[in-house]
């Protein structure tokens, strides 16, 4: 059976007021660009931002990439506007801020609903607050147009009063439940940011930890970070032939009437075959992508 599977290995923020970055989101190797009205705008440039990004999407040229644009919150002065926006400017998704209740995002879904905003626009939650992270499973089960829950990691260290640390501890319990309500309810989950630029070897061990948890993807905030983002979260050569092999290999004791099979001396089951069977369709979604992509 045929799988679609959305690659969302790199996700990279933008400043919706820089022109030159949303110019630039164009030809960018990343999956998918957030488009941000929120904590990368100054409170007297989120009208123009808003405009900007306006146009940038009209304008179009962005390929296969997912595009999102991360509104201000309904308890600001932007909020309103923001959605009213994203509802009509073409955006895959909406990126809701600070997200804490189920009740929050029906609000802001009736809201894009009421301006136009298409049924296959998706919501995307920042998990970000205390209390957000307690609630992950009710905010994911909150609609069915919620596609993908965001770690914002910077916003959660704060609140938690926790370190930054090159193991993450601090925050392991917070990923592992947006992890745990992501996957229960059939959701995307991107891990947060990296904040140091300078720390090649820190943010090759982060996304390598943010795979081995499960996350399909992290969120940048800079481009020089994207190739080795794309690289930690997608499949090797290696994960691919080994796939085949388990697919080949089930489906040939299947023929002989056998439910498992040894490969390399490791039991493969239906289960094992199911992830390979994920594992190519994701190996494929990215050829197409990297073979559309321009630049
Ligand atoms: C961090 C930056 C301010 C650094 O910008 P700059 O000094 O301009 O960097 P460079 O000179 O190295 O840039 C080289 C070229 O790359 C372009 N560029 C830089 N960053 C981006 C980007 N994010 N997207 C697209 N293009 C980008 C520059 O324009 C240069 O291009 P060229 O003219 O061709 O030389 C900057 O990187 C930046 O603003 N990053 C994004 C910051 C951001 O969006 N922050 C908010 C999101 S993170 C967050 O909120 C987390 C969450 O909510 C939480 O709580 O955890
Ligand atoms: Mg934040």
């Amino acid at each position: 059976m045929a799988m679609t599977v959305r690659p969302r290995r790199s996700v990279l923020y933008m400043p919706g007021s820089n022109a030159r970055a949303l110019e630039k989101g164009r030809s960018l190797p990343a999956d998918g660009l957030i488009l941000d009205l929120e904590d990368a705008v100054t409170p007297d440039a989120k009208a123009a931002a808003r405009d900007t990004i306006a146009r940038a999407l009209a304008d179009g040229g962005y390929g296969g990439r997912e595009l999102v644009v991360r509104t201000n919150g309904l308890n600001t002065p932007w909020g309103f506007e923001d959605l009213r926006m994203a509802a009509a400017c073409g955006a895959d998704a909406v990126l809701l801020p600070k997200v804490e209740s189920a009740d929050a995002v029906r609000q802001a879904e009736a809201l894009l609903r009421a301006s136009g905003s298409p049924g296959s626009q998706r919501i995307w939650c920042m998990m970000e607050t205390p209390l957000g992270i307690l609630n992950a499973r009710e905010i994911a089960a909150a609609s069915p147009a919620v596609g993908a829950l965001v770690l914002g990691t910077s916003d959660l260290a704060k609140d938690l009063h926790a370190a930054h640390t090159a193991q993450r501890l601090p925050m392991i319990t917070s990923l592992g439940l947006c992890l745990l309500a992501a996957r229960a309810y059939g959701l995307a989950v991107l891990d947060g940011v990296h904040l140091d630029l300078n720390d090649d070897e820190g943010f090759a061990a982060s996304c390598r930890q943010g795979r081995e948890l499960g996350f399909d993807g992290k969120t940048l905030i800079h481009p020089k970070t994207i190739a080795a983002c794309n690289a930690a979260f997608a499949p090797s050569a290696e994960d691919i032939a080994h796939a085949h092999r388990i697919i080949a290999a089930h489906a040939e004791a299947a023929a002989a009437g056998k439910g498992v099979v040894l490969v390399d001396g490791k039991l493969v089951e239906n289960l094992h075959v199911e992830n390979a069977r994920r594992l190519v369709a994701l190996a494929d979604a990215i050829a197409v992508l990297e073979g559309g992509a321009e630049g």
